[in-house]
């Protein structure tokens, strides 16, 4: 299946953690959203939407790193493991993959994404976003190895792709002690850890990079 992707994106590092947990082979197609890849004509044909990771399976294309995450586990998956049938524990595996798209990411997007383009970082409001996400994260993780469950589930992979990508920008998880502790193990046992990791030294060169040109 046609995996089109930059290692740098936080979805995408989802979906090739998940995509390695389940034995999966993606045929990756680097996509250079600085140069604009996403917006050729034959790319938009696939996603409307023009965002990276867009997974195409057998003509079955499909877009959104969670959606496309779960595709993959209902589709390939030998067990329920990572994406649990029961309802209350899918229920709670859904419910940490929506905090982790509309609340996690979407305050590391205010707050750091204005970094990117203006080097300049989002308001005192903005990273006190951050902070209230990783307070509920905190709460959550209370006497608990795996964000939903007793295990390591698809949405474990969704948050340490987004938690990772703040560990990069050095923000201080040592004030969230069950977060931090959640993030030493979640490394060691997902699976495709260090292409997650090679990707953000990758997004942090690029972001080093773009701040000493602004500087100048
Ligand atoms: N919520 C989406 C976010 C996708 C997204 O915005 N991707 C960015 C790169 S990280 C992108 O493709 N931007 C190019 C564009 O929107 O034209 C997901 O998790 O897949």
């Amino acid at each position: 299946m046609d995996f089109y992707y930059s290692p740098r994106g936080s979805g995408c590092r989802t979906v090739i953690m998940v995509a390695k947990a389940l034995g999966l082979e993606l045929n990756k197609k680097l996509v250079n959203t600085m140069d604009g890849d996403q917006l050729k004509p034959e790319f938009v044909k696939l996603n409307p939407q023009h965002t990276i990771p867009t997974l195409v399976d057998n003509g079955f294309s499909i877009w959104e790193s969670r959606a496309i995450v779960v595709y993959l586990i209902e589709q390939y998956a030998k067990d329920d493991s990572l994406f649990p049938k029961d309802p209350k524990e899918q229920a709670l595996v859904n419910q940490r993959l929506y905090f982790d798209m509309g609340t996690l990411y979407e305050s590391f997007a205010k707050y750091y994404y204005p970094l990117f383009r203006t080097g300049k970082p989002g308001t005192d409001e903005d990273f006190k976003k951050i902070e209230s996400s990783f307070e509920y994260l905190n709460i959550f993780l209370e006497g608990q190895d795996y964000v939903a469950g007793d295990h390591l589930t698809v949405a474990d992979i969704a948050i340490l792709s987004s938690v990772s990508t703040f560990d990069i920008f050095d923000f201080d998880l040592s004030k969230y002690p069950n977060v931090a502790r959640w993030y030493a193990n979640a490394k060691k046992v997902t699976p495709g850890w260090d292409e997650n990791w090679n990707g953000l030294l990758e997004l942090k060169a690029v972001f080093d990079a773009r701040l000493s040109a602004a500087k100048q």
